[in-house]
């Protein structure tokens, strides 16, 4: 584990409840740990924030984030997707390799490493590219990467598929033999030529030409048979279709290593959205069908989807005003995730407090293998916090972000839920919507 480079002062977090259970509590940190909970806890020279009533629980870990550093800092850098970050209750995310160049070299991936520790918002972590620029020919140095400062614990080629099972296979076993993790972006590339939008009704209406679910589907099925017989864990990237829930609960229950994330636009959104034309409802793999989403929520809930992971992609405006067919997909993520789980999964009652706290912290921790995120808040535990105001509403303006981009597809939206504090190592880094460089 890494030593925060500044240990912070003390601070006294009052009058909050834990997991959003029980009694209210008070919360010492210390040194960078939790110090101690209890009721009517006093110290003389901490500061005190007060919680009023809030709900403290780990620290985010997002498995799947794009920062656009290096290469496309107009769009995003690693400091403002730190704030970004910070700002949303994350204390450790994941940039993927799709930069430019790609991060499939230790230079790329310690760089990316250490300009996160500089910035101090969040741990950065970077992705290693699984093959050497993304084009999936050859296995970039998994090794070197891994071993570089950065450490780097997960590769992927995200944004492409690894679509040749052989190096898909051969990753897995180098992955085996170093411990780290492999994620797929599940596209099957024959079957996505020209694709811009779930293949339904609704593209075909619109004369749009369809992503079938079957491209996603045969990747994860095939990738599950193959981590089979690689006596190894293979991570899905955003699942999409009930089919790919199916198909996850099946592996499980053949005690294969699978595991997969859902991002909050999948949870929410549907190809209704489509008749706009607006980009901004572009993405990768596509808004599917209202039956899909209802399944995603479904299996995030029964923890067949393991975890949320954000997709944060932003784009240049030039990149998403345009025709649907020339537009970039992805949209932001970072600032809205939390509320968007509040608003589809705990109102309904289908995740508790408890449960945010599994699929936002805990399992994407363990996933990966973060020793220092997603731990229990308790005494002696790092402090990786976040205290989340579950009553606030808020109206969503891409403008408002800290992400140079402003690619939403909430914009206007009225959520609930607003994220009050962050803490990293037990320095507070976002608070009352303000971040806090250090
Ligand atoms: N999700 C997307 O639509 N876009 C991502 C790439 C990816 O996640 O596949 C991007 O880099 O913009
Ligand atoms: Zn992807
Ligand atoms: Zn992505």
């Amino acid at each position: 584990m890494r030593d925060s480079p500044n240990p912070s002062a003390a601070v006294l977090i009052t009058q909050v409840h834990l997991y959003g259970e029980g009694d209210l509590v008070d919360v010492l940190v210390d040194d960078g740990q939790v110090a101690d909970i209890g009721a009517g806890l006093s110290a003389e020279d901490a500061s005190v924030i007060d919680g009023r009533g809030g709900i403290l629980l780990p620290g985010f870990v997002d498995l799947h984030t794009h920062l656009r550093e290096p290469g496309r800092e107009d769009t995003e850098t690693i400091a403002t997707g730190s704030a970004a970050a910070a700002l949303g209750g994350y204390t450790a995310v994941f940039a993927m390799a799709n930069t430019d160049p790609v991060a499939d070299s230790a230079l790329i991936t310690d760089h990316v490493w250490r300009r996160g520790q500089e910035i101090g918002l969040v741990d950065v972590h970077p992705v290693g590219a699984v093959t050497v620029g993304l084009k999936g020919k050859q296995l970039a140095e998994l090794g070197a990467m891994a071993s570089g400062e950065a450490r780097v614990r997960m590769f992927s080629d995200d944004g492409l598929c690894v679509e040749d099972p052989l190096i898909m296979r051969r990753a897995l076993e180098y992955a085996r033999g170093l411990g780290v993790l492999i994620a797929q972006h599940a596209e099957e590339p024959r079957l996505t030529v020209g694709a811009v939008a779930h293949e339904g009704a609704a593209a075909a209406k619109l004369g749009l030409t369809g992503w079938p679910r079957a491209a996603e589907e045969s990747i994860v099925a095939r990738d599950a048979l193959l981590a089979r017989d690689a006596g190894y864990r293979v991570h899905i990237c955003h699942a999409s279709t009930a089919g790919t829930a199916e198909l996850v609960k099946w592996a499980k229950s053949q005690g294969i290593q699978i595991t997969a994330e859902v991002t909050p636009h999948h949870l929410m959104l549907d190809d209704s959205r489509l008749e706009t034309y607006d980009a901004v409802n572009k993405v990768n793999p596509p808004l599917r069908e209202n039956s899909d989403v209802s399944a995603l929520r479904r299996a995030l809930a029964e923890g067949v989807i393991d975890c949320v992971a954000t997709d944060h992609a932003p784009h240049a405006a030039q990149d998403k005003c345009c025709e649907f067919a020339a537009a970039r997909p992805g949209m932001l993520g970072l600032q809205t995730a939390l509320s968007i789980v509040i608003d589809v999964m705990v109102k309904p009652g289908l995740l508790s407090w408890r449960d945010v706290a599994r699929v936002m912290s805990e399992r994407p921790a363990q996933i990966v293998g973060l020793p220092d995120q997603g731990r229990p808040i308790a005494v002696g535990e790092p402090a990786n916090l976040v205290m989340v105001d579950p009553d606030v509403e808020w109206i969503v303006r891409g403008d408002d972000f800290v992400s140079i981009s402003d690619n939403t597809p909430f914009e206007g939206l009225t959520l609930p839920g607003q994220v009050r504090m962050t803490m990293l190592r037990g320095r507070v880094t976002a608070q009352e919507g303000k971040v806090n460089p250090l």
